[in-house]
C-alpha cells in the first residue's frame, strides 16, 4: 500500500503539492490523474525519495523508500526522465540493475519477454524509439518483482498496440495483488485502465474514487443508442432524470439512466437494438470540468482577460 499523508513541496517560494493525502491499495490499478503542471510528477518523486517533503510523509509498505533494505523489490518506478545511458545496450543496462541488487540473470531474459523487446535487447539504447525506451522502462521496473509499481505517464508517445498492451500488463498485476499507481494527463484512457482515480489540480487533492461513481456522479454521461423503435423506447425510458435527444432517426442520445437500464428496458419489450454505448467523451469533460480552475498552462488566454473579467 502506497500513503501520502500531508504531502506538501514547495520549491522557493511556490507550493506545488498542498497537504496531500490519499492511500493506494493493492489489488487494483489507480489512476494518479491531474492537467500539466498538476504535481503529479512531484507527488511521484517524493513517493519514491527522489524529493525531500517540504512537510508530511510519504510511505510504501508501511516505510518511506530509503527505510526499505531492498527497494528494488518493494517498489518498481518509471519516471518520465530517461536514465539510461545512451551508449548501453538494453540487456546490459538490465544486466547492470540486476547485479547491483542480488537480482538473477534468469530474470532479465524474463523482463525482456514481458515488455516483448527480446530482439533488440543487443542493440544501443540510443536507437531506440521512444516506445521501445518506455517499454526498458518498464522492464526495469518490473526487474526486483516487486509487490508496488509507479509509473509516470507510461503511454506517453506509444502507438495504439503499445498502449493496449500497458492497459493489460496493468490490469494482470494488479490481478496479482500489487499495488499500481500509473499517472497520465488523459482521462479517457485512465478510465479504461484504472478502477480507482486519485486526481490533483495545482498540487492539490481533487477526488479519490472509483472510476465507476466518477462516471456515475459526474452526471454528465450519456449512452447512444441504436433501435429501429425510437419512439417506443424513448416512451418506456422517459421518467424522473431522464433526457432523451433524437438529432438522427433512429439514433438516441441517453442522459440519466445506464446502458445497463436501457438495455434491460429494451429487452424486455423484445426491441432491437442495433448499437447501445456509453460515450467516455463526457468523461473527459467531466475530468476537465473539475480540473478547470486548476489548469496551469492556459495562462496565455486568461492574462489577456481584461482586469475584473470573471475568473
Ligand atoms: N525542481 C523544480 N523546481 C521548481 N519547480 C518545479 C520543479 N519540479 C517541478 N516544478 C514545478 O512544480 C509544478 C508541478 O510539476 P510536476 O512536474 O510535478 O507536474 P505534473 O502534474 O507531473 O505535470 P505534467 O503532466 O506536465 O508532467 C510545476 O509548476 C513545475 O513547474
Amino acid at each position: 500500500m502506497i500513503r501520502a499523508h500531508e504531502l506538501t513541496k514547495r520549491y522557493g517560494g511556490k507550493t506545488v503539492v498542498e497537504d496531500l493525502g490519499f492511500e493506494v491499495h493493492p489489488g487494483t490499478v489507480t489512476g494518479f490523474l491531474g492537467p500539466n503542471g498538476a504535481g503529479k510528477s512531484t507527488t511521484m518523486r517524493m513517493l519514491l525519495g527522489l524529493d525531500a517533503p517540504t512537510r508530511g510523509r510519504a510511505t510504501v509498505g508501511g516505510r518511506s523508500y530509503a527505510a526499505h533494505p531492498a527497494p528494488l523489490h518493494e517498489v518498481g518506478a518509471l519516471l518520465e526522465a530517461r536514465s539510461v545511458h545512451p551508449g548501453r545496450s538494453a540487456y546490459h543496462h538490465l544486466m547492470a540493475l540486476a547485479h547491483t541488487h542480488s537480482i538473477p540473470k534468469k530474470r532479465v531474459e524474463e523482463v525482456l519477454d514481458l515488455v516483448g523487446i527480446h530482439e533488440v535487447a543487443r542493440k544501443r539504447v540510443k536507437g531506440f524509439s521512444l516506445g521501445m525506451g518506455q517499454r526498458l522502462g518498464i522492464a526495469a521496473a518490473l526487474i526486483g518483482d516487486p509487490a508496488t509499481v509507479i509509473l509516470d505517464e507510461p503511454v506517453n508517445g506509444l502507438d495504439p498496440e503499445g498502449v493496449l498492451w500497458i492497459r493489460n500488463l496493468l490490469k494482470s498485476l494488479a490481478a496479482q495483488g500489487r499495488t499500481i499507481l500509473v499517472s497520465s494527463h488523459l482521462m479517457s484512457e485512465m478510465a479504461l485502465t484504472a478502477e480507482h482515480l486519485i486526481i490533483i489540480g495545482r498540487g492539490r487533492l481533487l477526488a479519490d474514487t472509483t472510476v465507476e461513481r466518477f462516471v456515475r456522479e459526474s452526471g454528465t454521461g450519456s449512452v447512444k443508442v441504436v433501435t429501429p423503435e425510437a419512439g417506443l423506447l424513448t416512451e418506456l425510458l422517459t421518467g424522473p432524470g431522464v433526457r432523451i435527444t433524437c438529432d438522427d432517426p433512429g439514433v438516441l442520445d441517453v442522459h440519466g439512466t445506464d446502458a445497463e437500464h436501457i438495455g434491460r428496458t429494451a429487452a424486455a419489450r423484445g426491441i432491437p437494438l442495433f448499437e447501445l454505448t456509453p460515450q467516455n467523451a463526457s468523461l473527459e469533460q467531466a475530468f476537465m470540468d473539475l480540473t478547470r480552475d486548476s489548469v496551469e498552462y492556459v495562462a496565455t488566454p486568461s492574462l489577456a482577460q481584461p482586469e475584473g473579467a470573471a475568473a
